[in-house]
């Protein structure tokens, strides 16, 4: 059974009987015909449909956000938010698809060249539960609008927000079969990468199950998007707005209820004003208002699910063991729901569980660090490269060290976020391939050369000659 369960409460909300290989079997039939037809259709006209997606999401902004805040805890201002942004997300492909997949000339010596972007076909999103409508929206945006179909397998604790953006994609006028949502176990996953209608996989997930997904999907060669875990670092220079970073980076730490892949959750903090930055950290988390996610003051609800709770309540364990101090919260409450206090980890050092391991909830760890320099090799001392933040009043110096720093994206002077206009993506166990901006809407597509002789001058294995 696929189970909603309300982790304010732990209450089973509804389940669903799995979709069995029946349906799995005329879904993916579906979804081929359908998309054969689809990538005719010119991206002016594709694009109709993702203005579409972004009117019934902005229609629904109120029920879909309660869902989300009901099936994984999120705040509901949170929730909302995010709505909100996958729609934008729809808008911002609406207007910027058709000049990122315009034919590109080549200067060359054919009569003409040039590049075109060709659709791949029906591609597989693997999709997790912590930002149920946006980790789809962001892939889907791009991915329909370059001419491609997709099959969504959403998290197994989110059916209801899975659900729910099928009946977004039917009201919007999703051609018929080009989208679906199966509700399925993870053991049916390898069989549908391996089938030759799926193009392509993309898997926004655990750097565990991203190896397992890359391995079934390189096994049958399709393309790839894996966007993973990660322990971004938060720097902080001994010349920062000491108040403003750490106002910044409660925010940074706990949105989402700290459940984010680009949460920052290593705080590298230049020696001489570390404890200045940890007071000044504290005496904000301990304002954080802990409570039912349905309120709309509430920064921390419970967490998505109590196996999450229990395994970061083990690695705080394991990090205090370790010679960490506690400055706040490591008891998890008594009573219902899967909550877990906002807690902070000082003298963190690198050997320790919460620097070492992804912390998937609300714990900051605190690391000291004697200069920029060691700062930097701190940072960059992990198995992940997603995001990194960057805190000092020298911009000159600021760019070099950005330069230097192992991730996907570095942010200065600000937090790690996800953004229509940039790419997303990370490096190292982080992943690979790029999501959102021109080059995310490029993961997707056939980069095709289209050469159109005579030679104006003959081909030679070196155009130099
Ligand atoms: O969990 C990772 C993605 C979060 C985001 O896109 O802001």
């Amino acid at each position: 059974m696929i189970t909603s369960i309300n982790p304010a409460t732990g209450a089973e909300v509804v389940h669903f009987e799995p979709h069995n290989d029946a349906v799995i079997e005329s879904a993916l039939q579906a979804a081929a015909a359908a998309q054969r037809s689809w990538r005719q259709e010119s991206v002016s006209e594709r694009v109709k449909l993702l203005t579409a997606m972004a009117r019934v999401l902005r229609s629904g902004k109120a029920r879909y956000a309660a869902l989300v805040t009901e099936e994984m805890g999120k705040p509901i201002v949170e929730s909302e938010g995010e709505i909100e942004k996958c729609a934008w997300n729809c808008d911002f492909y609406a207007d910027h698809a058709p000049n990122y997949l315009a034919d590109e000339p080549i200067a060359s010596n054919a009569s003409e060249s040039s590049v075109v972007f060709d659709p791949l076909g029906v591609v597989l999103a693997i999709m997790p539960w912590n930002y149920p409508f946006w980790q789809f929206f962001r892939f889907a945006a791009p991915a329909f609008a370059a001419g491609n179909g997709a099959i969504l397998k959403h998290a197994n604790n989110v059916p209801r927000c899975a659900m729910a953006i099928a009946e977004i994609m039917e009201q919007a006028g999703c051609p018929r079969g080009l989208f679906a949502t199966l509700l399925i176990e993870p053991s049916k996953v390898a069989s549908i990468i391996a089938d030759e209608r799926i193009a392509a996989v993309t898997l926004t997930g655990s750097t565990e199950v991203g190896a397992i997904v890359a391995a079934q999907a390189g096994k049958a060669l399709k393309k790839q998007v894996l966007e993973l875990g990660g322990s971004d670092p938060f720097i902080v220079l001994a010349d920062a707005d000491l108040k403003e970073a750490a106002a910044i980076a409660v925010k940074a730490r706990y949105i989402n209820v700290g459940q984010s892949c680009v949460n920052a959750k290593r705080f590298i903090i230049e020696e001489s004003i570390a404890d200045e930055f940890v007071g000044l950290f504290c005496a904000e988390v301990a304002n954080l208002k802990i409570g039912d996610p349905n309120d709309r003051d509430t920064n921390i609800g419970p967490m998505a699910r109590a196996n999450l709770r229990d395994g970061l309540h083990r690695q705080v364990e394991i990090t205090v063991a370790a010679g960490a101090t506690l400055r706040l919260g490591g008891k998890p409450f008594e009573g219902q729901g899967y909550y877990y206090p906002p807690t902070v980890l000082d003298h963190v050092t690198r050997s320790m569980t919460a620097f070492r391991e992804e912390t998937f909830g609300p714990v900051a760890a605190i690391i000291r660090a004697k200069d920029a320099d060691e700062a930097i090799e701190l940072a960059n001392d992990t198995e992940f490269g997603l995001g990194a933040a960057l805190w000092t009043r020298d911009l000159e110096s600021a760019r070099k060290l950005a330069r230097r720093i192992d991730a996907g994206a570095v942010f200065i002077n600000g937090m790690v976020a996800s953004d229509p206009r940039y790419p997303f993506g990370g490096i190292k166990r982080s992943g690979y391939g790029r999501e959102l901006g021109v080059y995310g809407i490029r993961e997707f597509v056939n980069i095709k050369t289209v050469w159109v002789g005579p030679a104006k001058v003959p081909p030679t294995t070196s155009p130099r000659k």
